[in-house]
């Protein structure tokens, strides 16, 4: 531990399959590290063909049982608990996300924690809620649609949100009657390891929720699997493509969110003191290590070195270090691989002519742990890679702009169109920027502004699909259309 010293122990990972934590039958493990301080948190099963096999074949059989049956009211009684359970081991689980991910504590208690339970809590209301649509053509017809569950779903996610995103999709798969096997990252397994535990407190029947931990491989065998119906993934856009590519020959239904590289659009005419404040989250909460982080900043000329000045004063003030510390901003980046491939790109910027402003280097001073400074970048050329790659780390690029034209061109000539943020107090121009951005999720003097109702995803390279509110729902369940002739 660095600052705090926590009563809360790190755990042993084991999958967990038709109701009970199980090793893999080979044995075959691998190492837990801490990224704030190298330390092993502990070891984690790799799962391999055979646990994911069972873990499939519990899943099946579940999904035959009195889950799909349950009346509503007692399934949304039970998503409700297992929200509960969260908040009931809120502490626990936070420091878990912590110890795993070394984003800040705070930031896991108030943001990661508290909206895994809301996943569910926000689910539990909408199942009961929905219904399903009915038209009466003249006097010929009655047309009604009936839903039923998709079946066994593959939940796959990454390191960045673990909890949150985890319970983000499977919320909505309970809520619709499905049975799941969950796959977390293989570099933050603790909190979903636990999740599937409070899912059986709350009531759950064993089969429904399974887990199996592993790399890729394990994930792969969960996407080609013949007795999978459907594919829920956050991830990398690579991974994505693999994972189309996996389930093709058996075509199951697939919902992705992918990578990005979001523009922050500022006109002279926003809110300055706003414009920073939001800013400087939507560069580095959470490390940057958030899919929706606005990365690329583009600022009109007229309040371009007011704009830097005021970032650059603030950024310099943010602490980055013990994510234990609750006075600590910027956290521990997730692991090795990744702090090394967040300083490549330190090392491009300059070679593409970047200039830092602050940042530009692992956090001084520090012995141990993936710590790197937040950093501004400007200088660079459109078409440079620190421009249009994604980072995901606490790395932003800043460039001027003349013209509404000229900043459209440059935010939509990218592959990936998941998110912007646009700022500007004429409501005249927000409204026509923000209809000519190619982006799934467009804020205008915010960020990050959530309504789980929402359409919640991204366009071109950065998704296929959207989740929440009625969106999940229809990926999470199968309509059958009815006719009867009057
Ligand atoms: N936009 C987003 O939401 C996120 C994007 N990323 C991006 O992805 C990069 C790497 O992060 P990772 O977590 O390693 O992303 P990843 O896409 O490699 O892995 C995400 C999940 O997919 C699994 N997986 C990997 N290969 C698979 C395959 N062939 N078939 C099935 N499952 C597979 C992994 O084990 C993990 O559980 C980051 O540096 C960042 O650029 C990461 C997290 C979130
Ligand atoms: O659902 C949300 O509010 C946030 C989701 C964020 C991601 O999907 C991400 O960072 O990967």
């Amino acid at each position: 531990m660095l600052a705090t010293e926590t009563k809360v122990k790190p755990i042993d990972c084991y999958h967990y399959i038709d109701g009970q934590y199980v090793p893999s039958k080979n044995g075959k493990t691998f190492e837990n590290v801490n990224p704030a301080t190298e330390e092993v948190l502990g070891v984690v099963s790799e799962g391999g063909k055979e646990e994911v096999d069972l873990a499939i074949k519990a899943a099946r059989k579940a999904i035959k049982g009195e889950w799909r049956k349950m009346p509503l009211r007692k399934r949304s009684a039970i998503l409700r608990k297992i929200g509960d359970l969260i908040l009931e081991r809120k502490d626990e689980l936070a420091m878990l996300e912590t110890l795993d991910t070394g984003k800040p504590l705070w930031l896991s208690t108030n943001v990661d924690i508290d909206r895994a339970a809301y996943n569910f809590h926000f689910f539990a209301d909408y199942m009961i809620s929905v219904g399903n649509e009915a038209y009466q053509q003249d006097d010929i017809a009655i047309h009604y649609s009936v839903s039923r569950p998709v079946g066994v779903v593959g939940l796959i996610n990454p390191w960045n949100l673990p909890l949150l995103l985890m319970t983000w999709k499977l919320a909505p798969a309970l809520a619709a009657g499905n049975t799941v096997v969950m796959k977390p990252s293989e570099v933050t397994p603790m909190t979903a390891t636990v999740l599937a535990q409070i899912c059986t407190d709350a009531g759950v029947p064993d089969g429904v929720v399974n887990m199996v931990h592993g790399f890729g491989e394990t994930g792969a065998a969960i996407t080609s699997h013949p007795d999978v119906d459907a594919i829920a993934f956050t991830g990398e856009t690579v991974t994505g493509s693999a994972i189309m590519k996996a389930a093709a020959p058996t075509l199951k239904k697939l919902s992705f969110e992918l990578g990005g590289k979001n523009p922050n659009i500022i006109f002279a005419d926003a809110n300055m003191e706003d414009v920073i404040e939001t800013t400087l989250r939507s560069s580095f909460m959470n490390q940057g290590e958030v899919c929706l982080c606005g990365s690329r900043i583009y600022v009109e000329r007229s309040i371009y070195n007011e704009f830097l000045e005021k970032f650059v004063a603030k950024t310099k003030e943010l602490k980055v270090g013990d994510p234990l510390d609750p006075n600590t901003n910027v956290g521990a980046l997730v692991s090795k691989e990744h702090y090394n491939k967040v300083l490549s790109y330190l090392e491009l910027a300059p070679q593409e002519g970047g200039t830092f402003l602050t940042g530009g280097k692992p956090l001084e001073g520090s012995e141990k742990g993936y710590f790197v400074e937040p950093t501004i970048i400007t200088g660079l050329g459109r078409n440079s890679r620190c421009v249009r790659e994604e980072i995901f780390g606490p790395v932003v690029t800043v460039l001027p702009f003349d013209t509404e034209e000229e900043v459209l061109e440059q935010v939509n000539d990218t592959h990936y169109g998941l998110s912007a943020s646009l700022w500007t107090g004429d409501l005249k121009r927000a409204h026509r920027v923000a209809g000519q951005i190619e982006a799934g999720m467009i804020w205008i003097n915010t960020w990050f502004l959530r309504d789980l109702r929402t359409p919640f995803g991204g366009m071109k390279h950065s998704g296929i699909g959207r989740e929440g509110g009625a969106h999940s729902f229809d990926f999470y369940t199968e309509l059958s259309n009815i006719t009867i002739k009057l």
